[in-house]
């Protein structure tokens, strides 16, 4: 019986990795323990999977999440697939008088669940039957790895049981530890399903990949003959996914890519972006975090190209006018020349200003430049407070609201030469009465 019980392992499991990758040892010896994983189990996830269990529904985590917990991370939000059909759960979930909210995903199967003031999203498991690159018509399915084919990418494509065994069906675990990023089966298929996969698969590179230019050929080729696709992706989708990438790693590398691939002119991105630039402000800011506006503005020549970037991506007004601010000053502001000095014309200029966001602007441009020690000194400066109002002058018997306005800028002028230092009974000696 032994012998006979090992021969039928050994045919299903040589059947199944021949029919779709499904490796038949992984799926029943791989468990998850991690204490990120354990971590998760609130008594709101626990509630959540009693009731299925009651119900003899099974529910695993998938996609994004089960990428982050296999690679250390805690991830941000958890997703959750199962066999119910959206309303088997709507009726699990009245009857257990738990409470529902945002029906909106029922349409694509997706139900949130309220448990311990925790929000559960639960999607039932799909296939998409008809997409146009953007949307998509689903039909419910039970069969896990159906829902698999359909994901983007091999390292998104994993569920992860309540009790930590891994469901993979397409080598994704040995891709995510051999650092590869590969689409699901046809690259071309899946980018025809959605185009925003093309800026996924960029941004997914940098968190994954260890060296630039480490792609497979074949997905090069299957990005460049779809690139058009992306002309019709909302330029919110494709900042949100742009936004990251331009400061993960290999961002450099990615955008140059962006380029070379020419999907810049679908993006919103000057045809000639200026790529030496680029590398140069990445290579000065990398290590200090800069703006994803930051790195957008080295690519930028002039203001009218910032204005056509927010037209089709549709930045914050924020990023934008961070983008004008870099285009506008990045040669023009720069340090002084005199060492114990060079901090002074950037100090100046935000005091001048009198903008309260200078200040951190400054220290954008300041990563833009490349000046590491100026920028860990303006982060630590304080604006220093000018000691004059028009109520002071005004005691002191000036009386003209023009004449007030001419003398503060005056006071502040003496302020400014004194470095800032000069207080209010002297500054205010300055002043010429009667
Ligand atoms: N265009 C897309 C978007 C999403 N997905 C699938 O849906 C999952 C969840 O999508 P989302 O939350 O948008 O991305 P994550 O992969 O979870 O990444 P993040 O950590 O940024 O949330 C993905 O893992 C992937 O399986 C996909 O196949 N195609
Ligand atoms: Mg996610």
């Amino acid at each position: 019986f032994l012998l006979f019980l090992q021969m039928w392992r050994t045919l299903l499991n040589s059947h199944l990795t021949a029919r779709s990758g499904f490796c038949w040892r992984r799926l029943f010896t791989m468990q998850l323990k991690t204490s990120e994983f354990q971590s998760l189990f609130t008594d709101g996830l626990n509630g959540l999977a009693e009731l299925f269990v009651k119900h003899h529904h099974e529910l695993r985590i998938a996609g994004g999440a089960v990428r982050d917990l296999l690679s250390g991370r805690r991830p941000e939000d958890v997703d959750f697939a199962t066999t119910a059909t959206p309303e088997e759960m709507k009726r699990m979930f009245q009857s257990a008088g738990v409470r529902m909210i945002n029906t909106k995903g029922e349409k694509h199967g997706t139900i949130t669940a309220r448990l311990h003031n925790e929000n559960f999203e639960v999607t039932t498991l799909r296939v998409d039957v008809q997409t146009d690159g953007r949307h998509a018509e689903v039909e419910f399915t039970t069969d896990w790895q159906k829902d698999a084919e359909r994901r983007d990418l091999t390292i998104n494509s994993m569920f992860l049981g309540l009790d930590g065994t891994l469901y993979d069906y397409f080598q994704g675990y040995e891709d995510l530890q051999n650092r590869k990023v590969r689409f699901v089966g046809s690259a071309v298929e899946r980018i025809q399903e959605d185009y925003l996969r093309i800026l996924r698969y960029f941004r997914f590179y940098g968190r994954v990949a260890l060296e630039p230019d480490d792609h497979d050929p074949e997905t090069l080729k299957a990005i460049r003959e779809n690139g058009c696709g992306l002309a019709s992706i909302s330029g919110e989708r494709i900042w949100v996914e742009l936004k990251k990438m331009v400061v993960g790693d290999h961002a450099a590398h990615l955008l140059e890519l962006i380029y070379s691939l020419e999907l810049a002119q679908y993006m919103g991105l000057p045809p000639d972006g200026d790529i030496e630039e680029m590398k140069r402000v990445w290579r000065n800011a990398k290590a200090h975090a800069p703006k994803p506006a930051t790195m957008l503005a080295s690519l930028l020549h002039s203001p009218e190209e910032v204005e056509k970037m927010d037209l089709r991506l549709k930045v914050s007004r924020e990023e934008k006018n961070l983008a004008l601010f870099l285009v506008r000053y990045r040669r023009e502001l720069q340090k002084s020349p005199d060492e114990p000095d060079s901090l002074r014309p950037y100090t100046d200029f935000i005091i001048d200003s009198r903008e309260a966001d200078y200040q951190n602007k400054v220290c954008e441009l300041l990563k833009y430049q490349g000046e590491p020690k100026l920028l860990a000194q303006l982060s630590r400066w304080s604006i220093p407070r000018f000691p004059i109002s028009g109520h002071d002058l005004r005691k002191m018997g000036i009386t003209s609201g023009k004449e007030i306005g001419v003398a503060l800028q005056q006071l502040r002028d003496v302020w400014k030469k004194s470095r800032y230092r000069m207080e209010k009974e002297e500054l205010l000696s300055y002043v010429k009465t009667g």
